[in-house]
């Protein structure tokens, strides 16, 4: 049984670049009154995503090098542990899992750990989903055994905020709509441009519903074994020096082009030539753009890039990138 006091949690999922990270630096951003720690998990062999989330006063709290969903759970139990022990410094906790995750077991943790359990509450799963790039990971055939996240994703939410309808025309809505409903005939839509949602629909679920998890998933209390594709992964790669803006994005715009559909994600923060700030360069797919950063100021210029997506060539991107040196540097 949950008590009045448990403090609620969130969990913030959605397929890679559906825009967790700006609906989180909105929920940091606006006045809502309330103190939230947020545990931030990523996938990537760099971190990138603690750049991008904005300077708040929250304490934000990061977990990278594996999946939340299985590699990393104990990681997630330990800092929920050290949360508790301090619950009277903030009022929830929110929860950014990969774009790779699967929401089922991490909401599992709060019914499995009698600990956790009896002090936090799940107040709801809340799904982002990119309107412009959906359609073809629900399609995405897996081998025997490994279960589409994006399709998992949907399923186990109690809100989806349908993001980037920008990107779409009103038949491409309407049936990303219908393929969300297909999935999940109950949960809230909401529609958005930038994650621009009411917070208090995606913050005050008032709880998350295990009835639903397992009809879903009969086994959902149940300790198991999940496998991801083990065909989708990660390039990280740090690089010192200047990078020159045309060759990179020519470079950048000649990779996605071609390589689009298998490059699912890809993000950077970039040292460019003649610019004081930091160069962030975030891409879906084939649609990439890039924003100023926080300056340099004195510290070395080290470019961070990391792609995510499918058959991955190492060797082509760290080649790819090194050739944007304003400087060329043998390998
Ligand atoms: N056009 C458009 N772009 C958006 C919208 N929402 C977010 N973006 C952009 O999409 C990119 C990915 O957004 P993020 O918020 O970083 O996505 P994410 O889900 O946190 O990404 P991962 O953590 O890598 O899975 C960024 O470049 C955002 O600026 C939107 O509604 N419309």
């Amino acid at each position: 049984m949950t008590s009045p006091s448990t403090v609620p949690v969130t969990v913030l999922t959605g397929f890679l670049g559906s825009g967790k990270t700006t609906l989180l630096n909105r929920i940091l951003t606006e006045q809502h009154g309330q103190r939230i720690a947020v545990i931030e998990n990523e996938f990537g062999e760099i971190g990138i995503d603690d750049a991008l989330v904005i300077d708040a006063e929250e304490e934000v709290f990061e977990m990278n090098n594996g999946c939340i969903c299985c590699t990393v759970r104990g990681d997630l139990i330990r800092i929920l542990g050290t949360l508790m022990r301090r619950r009277e410094k903030f009022d929830r906790i929110l929860i950014e899992t990969t774009g790779l995750a699967d929401p089922a077991p991490v909401a599992q943790t709060f019914f499995m750990d009698d600990e956790i359990g009896s002090q936090l509450r799940l107040d709801g799963i809340v799904t982002l989903v990119d309107a412009a790039h959906l359609l073809p990971h629900l399609d995405d055939e897996k081998p025997d055994g490994v279960e589409n996240e994006a399709v998992e994703q949907i399923a186990f939410a109690d809100r989806i905020v349908l993001n980037k309808t920008d990107l779409v025309d009103g038949a491409q809505l309407a049936e990303v709509r219908r393929r969300v409903r297909e999935i999940n005939a109950l949960a809230e839509i909401h529609e958005a441009v930038q994650a621009d949602v009411d917070l208090a629909a995606v913050l005050d679920v008032g709880g998350f519903d295990l009835s639903r998890a397992l009809d879903l998933d009969p086994a959902f209390l149940e300790e198991g074994e999940h496998q991801h594709d083990t065909s989708v992964g990660s390039v990280g790669i740090e690089l010192p020096g200047e990078l020159e803006i045309e060759k990179l994005n020519a470079w950048l715009g000649e990779l996605l082009a071609t390589k689009g559909a298998d490059i699912f994600r890809s993000k950077g923060i970039l040292a460019v030539r003649g610019m004081p700030e930091r160069y962030v360069f975030q891409g879906v797919h084939m649609l990439f753009d890039g924003t100023q950063g926080v300056p340099w100021g004195g510290e070395d210029k080290v470019s961070k890039a990391v792609f995510i997506g499918r058959n991955l060539d190492r060797a082509a991107l760290e080649a790819g990138l090194r050739g944007c040196l304003a400087q060329p540097v043998p390998a």
